[in-house]
Parts: structure tokens; C-alpha cells; sequence
């Protein structure tokens, strides 16, 4: 991993402000163990190791991975080759960027047991630079501290726990019908009037349109033609998310000539309008609502109102954040070849084994094409296991980072003072044999545990179900900064994968894969 991309790297998974805080948490025994590991090491940190003595690739070898290689757009590939020249721990350098990257689970658990009440994954001078200039109150991606515990604990509730995203399931399931209207509309006016190639394109819409129904409590237009406001949000974030690395990297000077950060503030005014308009549109029907008598009805926007916790410049800013996360083109799909979950389970299941088994329980627990209630989803395992398996494959945050302020930490036997860069590698351990055997399959076996209404055949054959180290596969991150919308995120992911499958095929194709109608019933 270059510092370089790693540094893009966090800072776009910075840009994530938007995504429902993982309940997992480290379990207890594991947090003593390692607390007794660092007080036996501090009691003899004279005879640590250092950041200087880790190995890691010079500059030269960097630009030579990045510009010869081709690394560039696909970095998350580069963790396991730099694992494999300097083992599970390394430092790089490039430009402004000092990292320390771990790549393995134990590693990455120890840096997060260390990370503090405040825990940030990586400074964004440049995100906040722009926020001062436009006069905007900071949200979760630029607040550090108390600060950000703040804003956090205010954005938490009706997010984090599965209940409490349960009411957003009708509105989401209107985003999903509009998205099978969508492809049939496509199907439609395809060349053959059959395949809807590129679904991937329409899936990014459809996360925009499930967060801003969720965030704004209703649809907001009816999803005949995708509004021109989604497209350039979309489009902000990707260019603002490209330009961010650009930005960070170059000198302010080059400001001056170079087109970088005037087009990096031009993306963020994009991406602020449009949240803008549609907080807007929203306050002006409550207001009206207030205004007839009736008392102001509404799921989250209203929440945040109602509860004064934050001002409004910082819901503004909140809410756009949410929207970021929410959209995730190459805001959650940080490198070409790495998918957005939805958008990876739908080629992935195009194993047909794999479709054929989803199918069938998807029919048992929802026959007729009914539409999946979330009690329904308690009877199928396979499709969160489908979902589980491509998010492990295609982990959307392949690398994330963290930023510890508070305090010194011991990570594998070396000493590191505050404010050291770690780039946690979770493309190489979520791809590593030795948590998952045969890593590079897709297997949604290896997530279903024997009697959970599964083939027990398979099962028995993969006798690693479910052993790997927990901080193998921590997609939505763990702790008190991990991802806000992990809930919103997987009952998105459950309705449309299980309505897709309800009525389409998927099958590969070059380039794309295309999804065609069922012609079984
Ligand atoms: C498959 C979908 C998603 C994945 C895999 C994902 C993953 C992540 C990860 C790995 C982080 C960093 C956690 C950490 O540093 O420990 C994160 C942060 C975040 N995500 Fe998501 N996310 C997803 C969807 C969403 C959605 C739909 C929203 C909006 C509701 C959202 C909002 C956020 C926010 C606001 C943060 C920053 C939290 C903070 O810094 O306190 N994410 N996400």
C-alpha cells in the first residue's frame, strides 16, 4: 500500500459521513488480553522497537508501484505485496503522508483497542478548509474530539440498532419498487429489449434515493427519470473524492495555477446545494404542516429538528454528510475494481449455485413476490451471507485508518508515539488464507452455520465456518466511529437483493453483468 493511496484511501472513507454504529463490539476477553499485553510491554518500553525500525519501501519505490505498476487506481491490491516484501507491519512515506500499515486482524485489533474515547481515522485540513470558507459548521468527518462525540451521539440514535431503522423499511421498499420499475423501464428500451446492462449505474441511484427518503422521511419525486439533482450529487462526490487526494498532496502554492482546488470547492458547492435544496423543500413542509395545526410528522430530518441537539448549520452539515455515505459510488467503492456491496452481490450472485439457493429461500419465506417484512429476514440466512461473503470479497472501505490522539500505543511489539497514521489493511486480511480458506471464491457458506436452515452438506465441508478472528471481516468498522448507517446500509442491501432475485436473473456478461426476468416461477 503507498502512502500516497493510502492517504486517498482514509481520506475518502473520511468522506463517508454518512453510513449505523456496528453493535458488534471488541468482546471483553480480548480487550483484557490486550490491556495486560501493553502494561507488560510499557513496563519495558526501554527495549521496543520504533517507528524507525519498521521496514517499509522507499520513495522511489513508491512512484515506481504507482506509475510503472499501475497501483494508482487500484492500491488495495498493493497491500499484499507490500505485506508480502515486508510483513503484516510496515511504514510509508510519500509526500506530507507517515503511515504505519497493519495487515493483519490481530494487528488491526490492536490499534482499535487503543484508539481512545475520540478516535479519528485521518485529519482532513483540506475538508476543513473548505467548510471555513463557506462559513459551515463542522460535522463528524472534520470534528475531532468532544466535539465530534457530540455530533456523533446526537446522529446515533435512530440509526444504530436494527429497531430502530425498522420504520424506514416502508420508504425503503417504495425506493425499491421504483428501482424494478427502473429496470423494467430499461428492459424496456434495451437493444434487445430483454437485458438492462450496467445495473451497477442504477444501483449507486438507488443508494442516493434509499438515504435521502430515509434522511428527508418521504419520497421525494417518483423515480420515473433519475432527477438531475441525484446525478449531480453523484457527480460531486466522485469529483470532490478524486480531487481530495490531489488536494491534500500538492502544495497550496499550486493552487495558484493548477486547477485541483478550485474544481475540489466547486465539487463541495455542488454536493452542498443540492443537500441544501432538499433539507430545504423539507423544512418548508413541516413548517406548513405546523402552520395547518397538524403536528410535524417525519422520521429522521425531523428527529434532528426536534431534538436541538445540533444547531442547524450543523444538521445542514450532518445531513449532507449522511447523503455522502449514503451514495457511495467511489465514496464506499474506493478503487476500480472494488464494489459497492448491492452492486457487488448482484454480479456475485450470478454463481449459480449460489443464485439458485437464495432464490429458493427467498420464495419459501416470501412467496408470491411478496415483499419482505425485516421479521422475514430472520428466515434468510443465505442472503445475508450472500451480502456478508461480497462484502468481504469487496470490501467497499478496503483499507480504512486511524489517527490516535490521546495516547502512545504498543502495536506489535513497536512503540509509537500519539498522532501516528496507522492504515488498517483490510483488503489483504479479508483475502488473507489464513482466515479464510480458498479467500479468492465466493463462498456465502462459509457465513451460514450448520442448522441455520442450510444445506448441512456444504457446511460440514467448510469446518472454518465462522472461526476466523473477529477483526478479519469488520466491514462497517467497529467501535465508537464506525459506520452510522451500517443498519440503514443492510436492510437496503436485504430488500433489493431479496426483490431482485424475486424476479430476475443475473447473468455474466462481458464488461457488466446484465439481469434479465425469471423464467422460473
Ligand atoms: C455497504 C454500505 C456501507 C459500508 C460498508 C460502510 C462502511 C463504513 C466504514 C468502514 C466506516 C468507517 C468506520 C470506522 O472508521 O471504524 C464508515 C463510516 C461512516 N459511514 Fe458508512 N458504510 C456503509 C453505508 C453507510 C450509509 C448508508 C450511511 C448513511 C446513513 C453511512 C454513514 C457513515 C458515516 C456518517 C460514517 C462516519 C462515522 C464517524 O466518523 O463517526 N454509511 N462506513
Amino acid at each position: 500500500m503507498t502512502p500516497a493511496a493510502a492517504a486517498a484511501r482514509s481520506a475518502r472513507l473520511s468522506a463517508l459521513a454518512a453510513r449505523a454504529l456496528s453493535p458488534w463490539c471488541p468482546g471483553s476477553t480480548g480487550a483484557r488480553r490486550l490491556n495486560l499485553q501493553a502494561a507488560t510491554d510499557t513496563t519495558d518500553s526501554t527495549k521496543l522497537k520504533s517507528k524507525e525500525d519498521l521496514p517499509g519501501p522507499s520513495f522511489a519505490k513508491t512512484l515506481y508501484w504507482i506509475l510503472l505498476k499501475g497501483y494508482a487506481d487500484k492500491s488495495h491490491l498493493l497491500q499484499d505485496v507490500q505485506r508480502n516484501l515486508y510483513g503484516p507491519i510496515w511504514r510509508s512515506r510519500f509526500g506530507q503522508y507517515d503511515l504505519v500499515n497493519v495487515a493483519t486482524a490481530e494487528l488491526i485489533s490492536q490499534v482499535i483497542r487503543q484508539e481512545g474515547r475520540y478516535p479519528v481515522r485521518v485529519l482532513l485540513p483540506h475538508w476543513k478548509e473548505y467548510r471555513d470558507m463557506r462559513g459551515q459548521a463542522y460535522g463528524l468527518h472534520v470534528e475531532t474530539g468532544p466535539e465530534w462525540h457530540r455530533i456523533r451521539a446526537a446522529l446515533n440514535p435512530k440509526m444504530l440498532k436494527v429497531r430502530e431503522v425498522q420504520p424506514y423499511a416502508p420508504v425503503v421498499h417504495q425506493v425499491v419498487s421504483d428501482l424494478l420499475q427502473r429496470i423494467e423501464r430499461l428492459r424496456g428500451r434495451s437493444h434487445d429489449g430483454d437485458t438492462v446492462s450496467d445495473i451497477a449505474a442504477e444501483l449507486y441511484k438507488f443508494g442516493f434515493e434509499g438515504i435521502s427518503s430515509i434522511l428527508f422521511e418521504t419520497r421525494l419525486v417518483a423515480w420515473r427519470e433519475v432527477p438531475e439533482d441525484t446525478l449531480r450529487f453523484i457527480r460531486g462526490v466522485n469529483d470532490m473524492l478524486d480531487l481530495s487526494n490531489m488536494v491534500a498532496l500538492l502544495p497550496r502554492w499550486t493552487r495558484s495555477f493548477l486547477p485541483h482546488w478550485r474544481r475540489f470547492v466547486q465539487a463541495w458547492d455542488d454536493i452542498c446545494d443540492v443537500a441544501q435544496s432538499l433539507i430545504e423543500r423539507r423544512l418548508k413542509e413541516l413548517e406548513e404542516q405546523v402552520q395547518s395545526g397538524a403536528p410535524p410528522t417525519g422520521l429522521y430530518l425531523t428527529y434532528l429538528l426536534s431534538n436541538e441537539q445540533l444547531s442547524r448549520a450543523e444538521v445542514y452539515t450532518s445531513i449532507t454528510e449522511l447523503l455522502l455515505g449514503g451514495v457511495d459510488t467511489r465514496l464506499l467503492c474506493l478503487s476500480s475494481d472494488v464494489q459497492h456491496s448491492l452492486v457487488g452481490a448482484v454480479p456475485s450472485v450470478r454463481d449459480q449455485r449460489a443464485q439458485d439457493r437464495l432464490y429458493s429461500e427467498v420464495v419459501e419465506a416470501c412467496p408470491d413476490r411478496r415483499e419482505p417484512s425485516v421479521d422475514d429476514l430472520n428466515q434468510m440466512p443465505f442472503l445475508k451471507a450472500v451480502i456478508k461473503e461480497t462484502l468481504r470479497l469487496y470490501p467497499v472501505v478496503p483499507g480504512n485508518g486511524r489517527f490516535v490522539t490521546e495516547n502512545d500505543l504498543i502495536v506489535g511489539g513497536y512503540w509509537f508515539p500519539k498522532e501516528t497514521q496507522f492504515h488498517l489493511c483490510h483488503y489483504s486480511v479479508c483475502h488473507s488464507p489464513d482466515e479464510f480458506p480458498d479467500p479468492e471464491s465466493f463462498v456465502p457458506e462459509r457465513w451460514v452455520r450448520p442448522g441455520q436452515n442450510t444445506d448441512g452438506a456444504y457446511s460440514r465441508a467448510l469446518p472454518t465456518v465462522q472461526r476466523h478472528h473477529p477483526y478479519s471481516y469488520i466491514p462497517f468498522g467497529v467501535g465508537v466511529r464506525a459506520c452510522v448507517g451500517k443498519r440503514v446500509a443492510e436492510m437496503e442491501m436485504y430488500f433489493a437483493l431479496s426483490r431482485l432475485m424475486q424476479q430476475y436473473e443475473v447473468r455474466p456478461e462481458e464488461g457488466a453483468p446484465v439481469i434479465e426476468p425469471k423464467t422460473r416461477t
